[in-house]
């Protein structure tokens, strides 16, 4: 059976995994996901799951934190069944780095056939890492709706003070017990959702790319993506109420994003123009040895700068034969990335002149796309909810809404408006928005706000 966006809904996230879901884009889609159990009280299935997966002996890895919260309740469950297994702990602040996953290394048990990482982000990341070193399996058992990266093959570590996404393999079952995730901090299940309501921007951006570049685009699943973020965002009084059937929404709704970045291989289902922003404030902040706000937090600020951008850009009279005439300084250009990126320049232009992105060429095919398909790029930008409204959204969530309540200042906003469309190779509303001759203008009236 072709699956399509009218019947892809008819199928519940156990019935995306471990097969081939054969699609009207014309891929068939899978991912190595065995199990995903969320609901109440899930934790107590964990033991029996383990054994229709076929494992042996499992290695569970927590901090003292998520030891109380979550993995001693694991711990007993698996004793009681009698399911072989060891524990480690970490002591101390938990950071992704060279240190942690060589101590882990080093501790792990050499016969353990899956680690069981109980935690949120950094948890379930370094989970991915070593048991992608040690060529086994990774759980992830969730603590907090946080982010939505837990289905992913990515992995987010420290190396050598920067953060590196590093490409591992998705966890083979993930458990969101929502017993234990309602009652995690609200400004966590908050950083969750707003992962989520980065999705308006993202998956717009994806979809201008498709009519521009001719990008893959999967319809069936955007709208499924689409579908969970509009579950959420009608969900948020109750989630704020921590009502369960909200919380698993948001849940849901994160192990979907990334079972979407799964299935085609890339994050795009995911990650747009208002993640580029939140990567640009990462690495600079890291440079300063500044701690930002959680990963979901930075997405509602990005999503609430990209929808002013949207905005800007829907009332705009775009001039294409002003766009054309106007010349691309590479030096000045060149000069700016080095300003900016400091230290991670030269990786970022080596990458930058490996795909050709900014090539004359290039640049003018995508002129001409954009001129050619402007009613249907307009057509998705005015359907991009309006600044006012996510503003809204955000406020209703008691979450931060503009660059100073994460500690950036307008310039600093303003400068990654200016320079996110370099950190990843995807086109995006910013890149739009500099192949009309536009992308300064918004960033300096962002500066001037
Ligand atoms: N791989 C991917 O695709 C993605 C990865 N990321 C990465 O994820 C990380 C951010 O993850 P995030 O979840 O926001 O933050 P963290 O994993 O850093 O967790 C934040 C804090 O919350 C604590 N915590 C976890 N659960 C609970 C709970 N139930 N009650 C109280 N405290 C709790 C954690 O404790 P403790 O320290 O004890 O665990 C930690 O101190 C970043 O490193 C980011 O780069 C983000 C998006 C995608
Ligand atoms: O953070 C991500 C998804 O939430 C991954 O994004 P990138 O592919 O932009 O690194």
């Amino acid at each position: 059976m072709t699956h399509t966006r009218e019947n892809i809904a008819d199928l519940s996230i156990n019935e995306l995994l471990g097969r081939e879901i054969a699609c009207s884009c014309g891929h068939a889609h899978s991912i190595p996901m065995k199990r995903v159990l969320i609901g109440s009280g899930v934790t107590t299935d964990i033991p029996r799951t383990l054994r229709e997966c076929g494992y042996k002996k499992a290695l569970i890895l927590s901090d003292r934190i998520t030891w109380d919260i979550a993995a001693k309740d694991v711990a007993e469950y698996l004793e009681r069944d009698g399911f072989p297994y060891e524990t480690l702990v970490l002591e101390g602040r938990v950071v992704p780095d060279e240190a942690r996953i060589g101590e882990i290394i080093i501790h792990a048990p050499r016969d353990a056939d899956i680690i069981i990482a109980v935690g949120t982000g950094v948890m379930c990341d370094i989970g991915k890492m070593i048991s992608y070193k040690m060529d086994i399996d990774t759980a992830a058992v969730v603590t907090a709706p946080s982010v939505d990266g837990f289905a992913s093959k990515h992995a987010a570590l420290v190396i050598g003070r920067l953060k590196v996404s590093f490409t591992t393999h998705c966890p083979t079952i993930i458990v969101g017990d929502v017993d234990v995730l309602k009652n995690a901090p609200m400004s966590m299940i908050i950083a969750g959702w707003c992962d989520i309501m980065g999705k308006f921007s993202c998956l717009s951006d994806w979809k201008i790319s498709h009519i521009v570049n001719d990008e893959y685009y999967c319809e069936t699943l955007a709208d499924m993506v689409y579908r969970s973020v509009r579950i959420c965002r009608d969900n948020l009084e109750a989630l704020k109420l921590r009502e369960p059937h909200a919380v698993q929404s948001v849940m849901e709704a994160l192990v979907l994003a990334g079972i979407a970045m799964s299935f085609i291989g890339n994050s795009r289902p995911a990650s747009g123009s208002e993640h580029h922003l939140s990567h640009c404030w990462e690495l600079r902040t890291a440079k300063e040895g500044k701690e930002l706000a959680p990963h979901g937090i930075q997405i509602g600020v990005g999503e609430a700068l990209i929808s002013m951008l949207y905005g800007w850009l829907k009332t705009e009279t775009v001039d294409f034969a002003t766009a054309r005439a106007i010349p691309f300084d590479e030096r000045a250009w060149e000069a700016g990335v080095h300003d900016y990126f400091g230290s991670d320049a030269d990786d970022i232009l080596k990458e930058i002149r490996g795909d050709h992105r900014y090539d004359a060429d290039v640049r003018a095919r995508r002129l001409a796309a954009l001129e050619k398909n402007w009613p249907a790029v307009l057509e998705i930008v005015r359907a991009m909810p309006a600044h006012e409204e996510i503003v809204a959204m955000l406020k209703s969530a008691g979450t931060a809404t503009a660059p100073a309540d994460i500690h950036l200042t307008d310039k600093e906003a303003a400068d990654s408006i200016r320079h996110a469309k370099e950190v990843r190779n995807k086109y995006t509303v910013l890149g739009v928005l500099d192949d009309l001759g536009l992308l300064e203008t918004y960033a300096a009236r962002i500066e001037a706000k």
